[in-house]
């Protein structure tokens, strides 16, 4: 057979440009727009991330008051969303139900075939406004409790906690994850975001591109690993039972959920940002217990692979202190990554090509289909 060299799951294969973000693992950093994530998670609401994402700079104080108050009308949930979301049963993973209400919204929409980026950029900023009362309303049912209506008067994390809780936490709490939104955001050409950039190639429509993008951040090696950090965890159970719990794991060579990446090859330039929000929250709940399994881990890891924590390792845990059912973990990061998903899409039909890259046939040889007596187009009249 004639030798090609495969580069087999795309790994160091550029295929585009792109101006949205620049993820460096020479120097471990990552830029929205030119400006450090740690920049921004230290001085940024989510609201002014979504906006420089979209829009390519930091919005003035009018363009913000102006985007702002756009999310806050945009984040009820009509009727018959609520409806797609009641038919599907208590027990649907969350991820799927997010993507059913995502495809639902893009079905009924009548701008859906309207693919100027106008109507695209429109269709961003509703999907981003209504993305926490899906959420939200889906954990509530599943606890069998009853929607809570969004308020314009709080922002976009505030409101998200005020939904699916039906209080306000601490101010503390909101910041940390805002934090983590901030972070979630955006991060180039990741499985999801060329998912989206794939399907937006063939110009299909922009909730098309979503609806795949939700399919493809639900596996665990990309966003689902923030769910399994804290299946992990529920196994180990309590510090002392890391080390031994993780040998056995590599023992029976399973992958050790929130470790390891793609791009960075010496640990997420995210990673302690979001670190230290989940250290004030295991502070602000009182549960040393779970940071001190999260340091074991870690360490064991360190120690035993070299393997550095992805932002997945602390947002699991982060999202539990904060009240979330594990299963909504990765649904908080569709909310937050839609934004980037969204800008990508945008980008992509900015300057289209189809994307489809060539395979290497390694089959058996061309051969004949065998003819037999009573088969072929007369048997088949
Ligand atoms: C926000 C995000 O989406 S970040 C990613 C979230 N995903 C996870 O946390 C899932 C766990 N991690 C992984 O499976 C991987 O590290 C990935 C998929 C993220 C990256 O994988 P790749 O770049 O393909 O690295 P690759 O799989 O080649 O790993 C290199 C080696 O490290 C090992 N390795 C990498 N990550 C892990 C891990 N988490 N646990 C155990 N071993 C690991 C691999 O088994 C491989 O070992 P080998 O050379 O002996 O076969
Ligand atoms: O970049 C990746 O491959 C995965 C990731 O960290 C992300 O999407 O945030």
């Amino acid at each position: 057979m004639e030798q090609q060299e495969i580069y087999k799951g795309l790994a160091g294969v550029p295929v585009d440009y792109t101006a949205i973000s620049k993820v460096n693992p020479e120097t471990n950093s990552l830029l929205y727009r030119g400006y450090p994530v740690q920049e921004v998670a230290a001085n940024c609401t989510f609201e002014e991330v979504a906006y420089l994402l979209w829009f390519g700079e930091l919005p003035d104080e009018g363009e913000l008051a102006e985007f702002e108050s756009r999310e806050r009308t945009l984040r009820g949930l009509d009727h018959e969303v609520k409806r797609v979301i009641d038919a599907l049963p208590a027990t649907s993973h969350p991820m799927d139900v997010v993507r059913t209400a995502v495809s639902f919204i893009g079905a009924a929409d009548p701008a859906t075939p309207d693919d100027s980026a106008e109507a695209n950029l429109d269709k961003a900023i509703r999907l981003f406004a209504k993305l926490p009362s899906i959420v939200a309303y889906d954990q509530r049912r599943r606890r069998g409790e009853a929607f809570v209506e969004p308020r314009d008067d709080l922002s976009y994390s505030a409101n998200f906690l005020w939904q699916t809780f039906g209080e306000l936490p601490d101010l503390e709490v909101v910041e940390a994850f805002d934090v983590s939104m901030i972070l979630y955001a955006e991060h180039s050409f990741n499985a999801s975001t060329f998912t989206a950039r794939v399907i937006t190639s063939t110009l299909a429509d922009l909730y098309s591109a979503v609806t795949g993008a939700i399919g493809a951040l639900k596996g665990p090696l990309h966003g689902g690993a923030n769910e399994a950090v804290m299946h992990a965890f529920a196994e180990i159970e309590r510090a002392e039972r890391a080390a031994s719990w993780l040998d056995e794991a590599l023992t029976a060579k399973r992958k050790i959920m929130g470790f390891g990446h793609r791009v960075y090859k010496n640990g997420d330039s995210r990673v302690p940002t979001m670190r230290a929000a989940f250290e004030r929250m295991a502070a602000h709940y009182e549960r040393p217990d779970l940071l001190e399994l999260y340091v074991a881990l870690e360490e064991a890891m360190g120690e035993r692979k070299g393997i550095k924590p992805n932002l997945d390792y602390p947002a699991g845990p982060a999202y539990h202190l904060m009240g979330f059912d594990t299963e909504t973990f990765t649904p908080l990061f569709v909310a937050s990554r839609v934004t980037g998903w969204t800008a990508h899409i945008l980008e992509q039909q900015a300057a289209n090509a189809l994307i489809r890259p060539l395979s290497v046939y390694n089959g058996v040889d061309q051969r004949q289909v065998p003819v037999r007596a009573g088969r072929g187009q007369a048997a088949a009249m």
